[in-house]
């Protein structure tokens, strides 16, 4: 985010209620004449310090904190108090902060929600307050039009499962990140959660417990009321993009099915988990010099993220090659609880939403469970992936067994938070001598390269290097809906920006300190092509430059506008 334009604006807040607007709040850093004009002049020290002199004295209280949830929970102060400073505190020290306010801090924020929460934010709906429901999404909606709602039922928060009402924390962080990375205004964008009730005893049994206190509601019920809910966005939000997170495995499929059609939806844990790992996939088998058609690839924990890749992989296998759908489906084995998902396994052992081509049929599988290292031995892939959240899977000789196959073998353990991951970076590069090309769900030092002196920098291959750029880009567009073919214009515009392309032992996906502009050219990418299928806005501008302009200055910064008293103004 930079920091150029200053315009003015009318607002019609003052005194304590214009302090207390964290969209409006300036702090320190109202000047004289708004101090004046606005009744603020006693209510603040003398000094007007600039955005700059704010955020270097945010970023000192940030450092006092002693742990990253207490550095996690002053950041949501901040956000609370005052919108501009928490976003320019963000991006100054992006790095730093980012696994604090997102994977893996914030998922210990979502698990202890009831006993760390200090203020609301967005909006709560549950099921005894049903017949409510559509005052409270107007009142929340504040009478403005939405770019962006992100929902939770909280049933599959990042791999630490049901959280119940604490799942508003991963809908507002994941809203966070488009406007940090895609510029999506914050006022135009609404966190939800749909707290349907919990499984987790431990919640429920918790007397802090801040949410509906009953068993997950199911089957009919919870579809009414997702129903509802739907309705309501595509009635009086209609241009608005509906991202769906961390809903259960069954429930996410079906309702991105379900949905695609009549609204512009997104579900960031199978489409945004497949396409920025299909980036990260090419960035690969660039550096192996083979053809996507060519790899063979294991996919360990077949939930939302394992075939929301699959399938995006697989898609990606068809149109690069002149494969079928069903020979490019050969090419994956996808293993969950009850290893790998083959014919001969009992029905309830295999989700029914899987799609038979991704089964394997072969009979030299035989009866029983088949697991990881037997799969590995027999299959010898070139890719494995990890989304099972099952840590340490990728076991010492699961990773040598890989390597007595393949030259580089691909790796990527995706299972979220840091200590769900299938293998420690620094354990996969030891083990295969050096040769993984890896990439990860969350953050991880760089490893050494034997008999270098460089490091090789493990690509974070999280959903958020490429979300913000989809979701961006469809918002841009006003398409009526995210199609897989700007999917896959934002993964491929992706993979081109990958650092090992240039050189192969740099890392598979660019830094998370680039997520700006690396989601901006997502966001164009995808854009181009719903011009290109016809599905864009006739308001979108005609020429590729001006379009580039357009979206540019579309983007929202981190500035103060100025402020001049209007009663008709912001409030
Ligand atoms: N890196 C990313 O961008 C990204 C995106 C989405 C999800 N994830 C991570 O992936 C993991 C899975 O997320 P999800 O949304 O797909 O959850 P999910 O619950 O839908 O899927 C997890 C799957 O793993 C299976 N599983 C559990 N234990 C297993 C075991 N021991 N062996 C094999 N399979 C096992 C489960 O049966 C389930 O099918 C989480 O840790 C999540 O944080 C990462
Ligand atoms: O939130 C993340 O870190 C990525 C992903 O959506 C997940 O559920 O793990
Ligand atoms: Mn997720």
């Amino acid at each position: 985010m930079t920091t150029t334009s200053q315009k003015t604006i009318k607002v019609a807040l003052r005194g304590p209620a214009l302090l207390n607007n964290p969209r409006f709040n300036k702090g320190s850093a109202f000047t004289r004449k708004e101090r004046d004009d606005f009744g603020l002049r006693g209510r603040l020290p003398y000094a007007v310090d600039t955005l700059q002199e704010q955020v270097d004295r945010a970023y000192q209280q940030y450092q006092a904190r002693s742990s990253d949830i207490l550095r996690n929970s002053f950041l949501q102060s901040l956000k609370a108090q005052n919108w501009t400073l928490f976003y320019a505190l963000l991006s100054a020290h992006l790095e730093e902060l980012f696994p604090i306010i997102y994977t893996p801090t914030e998922a210990d924020a979502i698990a202890n929600y009831s006993h760390l929460f200090r203020r609301s934010e967005g909006l709560y709906l549950s099921p005894p307050l049903t017949d409510t429901m559509e005052e409270d999404f107007l009142d929340a909606c504040e009478g403005r039009e939405l770019e962006l709602i992100v929902v939770s039922d909280a049933e599959a928060i990042l791999g630490i499962g049901d959280q119940g009402s604490g799942g508003i924390g991963i809908s507002a962080a994941k809203a966070v990140i488009y406007t940090l990375a895609a510029g999506v205004d914050p006022a135009k964008a609404l966190a939800v959660t749909l707290d349907v009730g919990t499984n987790n005893q431990d919640l429920l049994d918790d007397p802090l417990y801040m949410g509906y206190r009953e068993k997950r509601l199911r089957g009919q019920g919870y579809d009414e009321f997702v129903d509802k809910f739907v309705a309501l966005v595509k009635k009086h939000q209609p241009k608005c993009l509906l991202h769906f997170e961390d809903f259960g495995v069954s429930n996410a499929q079906r309702l991105l099915a379900k949905y695609r059609d009549e609204h512009s939806i997104f579900n960031d844990d199978i489409q945004g988990t497949g396409a920025v790992t299909l980036a990260a996939l090419q960035a690969a088998i660039s550096v192996t010099r083979t053809n996507i058609e060519d790899q063979r690839i294991v996919i360990y924990g077949a939930g939302s993220a394992g075939l929301g890749i699959a399938r995006q992989l697989r898609d990606a296998i068809v149109l690069s090659s002149s494969c079928s759908e069903a020979e490019a489906a050969s090419r994956f084995y996808l293993l969950d609880k009850h290893g790998l998902l083959k014919r001969s396994l009992p029905e309830d052992q295999i989700r029914p939403e899987i799609e038979s081509s991704l089964i394997r049929s072969e009979e030299d599988w035989g009866d029983g469970e088949t697991g990881l290292l037997e799969v590995i031995k027999k299959v010898k892939p070139t890719v494995l992936i990890g989304t099972s959240t099952h840590p340490k899977a990728f076991t010492e000789e699961v990773v040598k067994e890989m390597c007595k196959h393949v030259d580089r073998p691909i790796i990527f353990p995706l299972s979220n938070p840091t200590r769900l991951c299938e293998v420690h970076p620094k354990d996969a590069n030891e083990w295969s001598g050096g040769k993984a090309l890896m990439a990860t769900g969350s953050p991880f030092p760089p490893v050494d390269i034997p008999g270098s002196e460089k490091k090789y920098v493990v690509a974070e291959c999280n959903n958020a290097m490429i979300y913000p750029g989809l979701g961006f880009g469809t918002i841009l567009s006003q398409s009526k809906a995210m199609t897989p073919d700007m999917i896959v214009a934002g993964a491929k515009r992706l993979s081109e920006l990958a650092p090992a392309l240039k050189d192969p032992d740099q890392a598979l996906l660019p830094p998370f300190g680039d997520i700006g502009d690396i989601n901006f050219e997502i966001a164009l990418a995808v854009l181009e092509q719903a011009v290109q299928d016809g599905d864009a806005s006739s308001e979108v501008p005609k020429g590729k430059e001006e379009r580039r302009n357009w979206a540019k200055g579309r983007r929202w910064t981190a500035v103060y506008p100025e402020y001049e008293y209007d009663e008709g103004g912001y409030k």
